[in-house]
């Protein structure tokens, strides 16, 4: 089965909490028809349904920290394998949050052709955070969770993009622009894969 997915292009989008990544998938979705797969929407997915997995999930993401790897990997797997007749690519956005999650993706899945790294200052992330959480209804968009789940950014997942770097396959986008102008840079990247 996870032969199927093996050749398929695969890119990592990673930045800070509200950072922007989620807008920037949406518009690579409709002009490139990838599919994109959010790890922080796959799990809340699962504590929607209300089973006992997500009981446990909800707790650790209401405080901001990271559920175990294994579980984000296999949800992220399943759900390449349901679109891997369909799909032209793959973007993977927040994910990986720390080098060995990144390790354990190439292993049971695959390299990445590109990681785009939405990078937005720290007061313009908490800004867009406390703004959304207006309206999004997500536990985790109040101020103290915001802030642990900075301080878990800088200290987990900034190391990643230093590991890819290494690599030459980091884009850094500067996601303090507009929305478009942001898209603008993010075609470049994306068209430079073809
Ligand atoms: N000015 C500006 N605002 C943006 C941009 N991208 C996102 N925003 C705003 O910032 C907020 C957060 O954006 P998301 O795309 O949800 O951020 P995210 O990185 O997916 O955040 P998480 O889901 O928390 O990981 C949104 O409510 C947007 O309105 C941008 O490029 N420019
Ligand atoms: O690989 C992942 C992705 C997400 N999360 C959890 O899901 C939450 C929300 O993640 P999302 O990417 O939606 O938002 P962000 O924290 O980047 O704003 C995080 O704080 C973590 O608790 C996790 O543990 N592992
Ligand atoms: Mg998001």
């Amino acid at each position: 089965m996870a032969d199927k997915i093996k050749n398929a292009k695969i890119v990592f989008v990673v930045g800070g909490p509200g950072s922007g990544k989620g807008t920037q998938c949406e518009k690579i979705v409709a002009k490139y028809g990838y599919t994109h797969l959010s790890s922080g929407d796959l799990l809340r997915a699962e504590v929607a349904s209300g089973s006992e997995r997500g009981k446990q999930l909800q707790a650790i993401m209401q405080k901001g920290e990271l559920v175990p790897l294994d579980t984000v990997l296999d949800m992220i797997k399943d759900a390449m394998i349901a679109k891997a007749d369909v799909s032209k690519g793959y973007l993977i956005d927040g994910y990986p949050r720390e080098v060995k999650q990144g390790e354990e993706f190439e292993k049971k899945i695959g390299a990445p052709a590109l990681l785009l790294y939405i990078d937005a200052k720290a007061e313009t992330m908490v800004q867009r955070l406390v703004k959304r959480g207006e309206t999004s209804g997500r536990a985790d968009d109040n101020e103290e969770t915001i802030k642990k789940r900075l301080d878990l950014y800088y200290k987990a997942t900034e190391p990643v993009i230093a590991y890819y770097e290494k690599r030459g396959i980091v884009r850094k986008i500067n996601s303090e622009l507009p929305v478009d102008e942001v898209f603008a840079i993010v075609e470049k990247a994306i068209d430079e894969l073809k």
